[in-house]
Order: structure tokens, then C-alpha cells, then sequence
């Protein structure tokens, strides 16, 4: 008879020498972000884009349509130049894009939050495209003895293109798995309380430490294809909701604080306004002080620290604007961990005290 110690509660099982292992009794929780390449070659960027790309959730054109040109130009073109970009921002320390710095930051410091609440509580994370994958990581939770699973994918707003895939990769692995394990999923936070709390307290604490104050800010969103909320996705009014509550905490009216839309690819008409557009458009009005805040994302990432603080604030500038702030991601901040902590404890109801 082998003497088996469960990790999570210290229990011993007594098991014939022939039984298989059996590791049970603890509770993985794993947040999952979007997605990141390994490097920033030409086919490191290739692979990633191929996959994200090739994501029915995320490209919902006909097949017929989407493969050529996505193996054709998109596949030729897209990694070099995307490659670049990724180089710009890339954190040569730890050799990883920032949004991987940021989520196993996030990942390590709910760890240590809930820790003393929750000892069974194994907390990881994951990307849905590129690496670590949700699958990878789910069979390590399991291998750790977690019977139950909280997934958390890190977007306030619920979008099929980043939400639903999340759940269909979970899915995906779950199929194959013999003794699943229990799944919660948390929901997307748009008008949290703790979250509008935590965006707005940031927001204005990084506006005290700039030298200028703005005369107009942006909350600006990663854009979906218009025809993403015909077909009925939510994302654009949960949008909407965070933009307004934050617009109603800061105490400003819509024409200082204004929703925009970011990042469209393809030549379909996506959600708007645009915020490169606004931006210009500001610019050429007259205003010379401009911040840009992004709430929907949980961390920095290219689409922040590229596209907003790079090409953007140019955009400002060359149009005649003259001071431009790109204002920080909750990151794994004070105010970005107690919105992450807060979900996660409500969600682990009745799994932990
Ligand atoms: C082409 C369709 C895309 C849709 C629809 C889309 C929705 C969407 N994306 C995010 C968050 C992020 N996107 C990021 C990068 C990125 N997004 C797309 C395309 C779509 N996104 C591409 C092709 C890329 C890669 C870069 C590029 O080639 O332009 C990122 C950054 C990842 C990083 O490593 O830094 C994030 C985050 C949301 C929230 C969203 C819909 C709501
Ligand atoms: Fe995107
Ligand atoms: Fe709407």
C-alpha cells in the first residue's frame, strides 16, 4: 500500500500499489489575457499571428474569403512590420512582450493576496494565443490536485472575439481530459463598482503627476467590426456603460471625457468613432492638451504602449497639438489587484471561506 499526501489538505489516502495516482482537493484559479508572440522574428510573428488570426471568434468572414488572404498578403506582410512594433515596446530583460511581464505580475500577486485566505488556492495564468496556452496550463493545475477551476479572462467587457474564446479553449481541453475538472467562469465587471472605483482613482492620480492638464480625455476601446454588435454582441454597450460611469465619477461632461475606438484592422467599417480620427480631428480643432485612458484593458500591451503612446500621441502632435498623455493600464497596480482580487473572492464563493 503506497501512502499518497493530497497537497491541498494534507490528507493521507491509503491506495493499492497498482491504483494510478490521484492528486485532489485544491483550486486552480486561471486568468487569461490575450495573447503574445515568443519573440519578435519574422516567424515567431508569423506563428502568433497565424493563430490569432486563423480564431473564428476574432475573423468571422467566410472562409472562402478570409484563408487566401489571410496565407497570402496577411501572412507575408503583417509579421515584419507587426514584428517591429512588438520590438518598440518589447521588455528586453525577461526577453517577453509586456503584456506577459504584466499578467504573471498579476498572476503572482493574487497568489500572495489570497493565500493566507485560501491555502488551497493554486493561482496561474495563461494566453489564449501564443504562450503559456490555457491548455498547458489547465493540465498543470490538474497535476497539482485542482478538482475545481476559476477562469478568469482579464477583459471588463464582454467581447466573443476575447471572452468566448477563452471559454472555447477551456472547452477544447476539457474534452479530452478523463476527470475534468469543475469550471467557473468569471463575468466581465463593466460597471463594478470596485472596477469604476479603481479606473477613475487611477485615472486621476495619473493626470496629478502630469505637467499639463488635459482639456479633453479619451477612453479609448479596442474597436470590434460594426457588424460584431448587429449580430448582438454586447461589447459596445458594456463600452459605453464603463465610459459613462467613469464620465459620471469624474464629474465631467461628454465633451471632455468622450468614448473612442482603437486598433481596427481590415478594411470593414468598425465601431466608432475612431479614436485616431478624434485624435487628429482634436488636434486640427485646436486643442493642444490631450489624454488618452484605456479601461478596457486589464494590462499594457502593444495596442496601449505602440499604437496610443506611440502612434497616436504622434498623430497629436504632428497636428498641431502640443502635450499628449497616454495614461497607464491598471496593470498589477494597487487599484488593478483590487479589482482582480474582488472578482476572483466573489467568484470562489462557496469553494473558499
Ligand atoms: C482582426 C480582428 C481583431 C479583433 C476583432 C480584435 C478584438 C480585440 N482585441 C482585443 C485586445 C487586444 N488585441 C491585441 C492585439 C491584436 N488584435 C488584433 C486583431 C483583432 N482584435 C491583432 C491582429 C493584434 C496583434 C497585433 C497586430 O497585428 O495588430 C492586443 C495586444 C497583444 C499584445 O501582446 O500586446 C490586445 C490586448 C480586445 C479587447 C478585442 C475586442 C474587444
Ligand atoms: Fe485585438
Ligand atoms: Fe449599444
Amino acid at each position: 500500500m503506497n501512502a499518497l499526501v493530497l497537497p491541498g489538505d494534507a490528507r493521507a489516502m491509503r491506495l493499492p500499489a497498482d491504483h494510478p495516482p490521484v492528486v485532489s482537493g485544491r483550486i486552480g484559479v486561471l486568468l487569461v489575457n490575450l495573447g503574445t508572440p515568443d519573440a519578435t522574428d519574422y516567424w515567431s510573428m508569423r506563428r502568433y499571428l497565424k493563430e490569432f488570426l486563423s480564431d473564428r471568434r476574432v475573423i468571422e468572414t467566410s472562409r472562402l474569403i478570409w484563408w487566401p488572404l489571410l496565407n497570402g498578403i496577411i501572412l507575408t506582410t503583417r509579421p515584419g512590420r507587426k514584428g517591429k512594433d512588438y520590438a518598440s515596446i518589447w521588455n528586453r530583460e525577461l526577453n517577453e512582450s509586456p503584456l506577459r511581464t504584466i499578467t504573471r505580475s498579476q498572476s503572482e500577486k493574487l497568489a500572495a493576496a489570497l493565500a493566507e485566505a485560501a491555502p488551497k488556492l493554486v493561482v496561474d495564468w495563461a494566453m489564449r494565443y501564443g504562450n503559456p496556452s490555457i491548455a498547458s496550463r489547465i493540465e498543470a493545475l490538474q497535476q497539482q490536485g485542482c478538482d475545481r477551476l476559476l477562469l478568469v479572462p482579464l477583459y471588463p467587457q464582454y467581447a466573443a472575439a476575447t471572452s468566448a474564446t477563452v471559454c472555447d479553449k477551456a472547452f477544447d481541453k476539457l474534452k479530452e481530459m478523463r476527470w475534468q475538472p469543475v469550471l467557473r467562469v468569471a463575468p466581465p465587471w463593466p460597471d463594478d463598482p470596485v472596477y469604476i472605483e479603481a479606473v477613475t482613482s487611477s485615472l486621476r492620480k495619473e493626470l496629478a503627476k502630469l505637467d499639463f492638464e488635459p482639456e479633453i480625455i479619451l477612453a479609448s476601446f479596442h474597436g470590434v467590426p460594426q457588424s460584431y454588435l448587429q449580430k448582438g454582441d454586447p461589447y459596445h454597450c458594456q463600452c459605453q456603460k464603463t465610459a459613462r460611469l467613469m464620465r459620471e465619477a469624474l464629474g465631467l461632461d461628454e465633451q471632455r471625457f468622450r468614448i473612442t475606438f482603437q486598433s481596427r484592422f481590415g478594411p470593414e467599417e468598425w465601431l466608432q468613432p475612431y479614436t485616431d480620427k478624434t485624435v487628429e480631428a482634436l488636434a486640427k480643432q485646436g486643442v493642444k492638451r490631450l489624454a488618452v485612458c484605456m479601461p478596457g484593458f486589464s494590462a499594457d500591451c502593444l495596442e496601449t504602449l505602440e499604437e496610443i503612446a506611440g502612434e497616436n500621441a504622434e498623430i497629436f502632435l504632428h497636428n498641431g497639438g502640443e502635450k499628449f498623455a497616454a495614461i497607464p493600464c491598471l496593470n498589477d497596480s494597487e487599484e488593478g489587484m483590487r479589482v482582480i482580487e474582488h472578482v476572483v473572492r466573489r467568484e470562489l464563493m462557496g469553494w473558499i471561506q
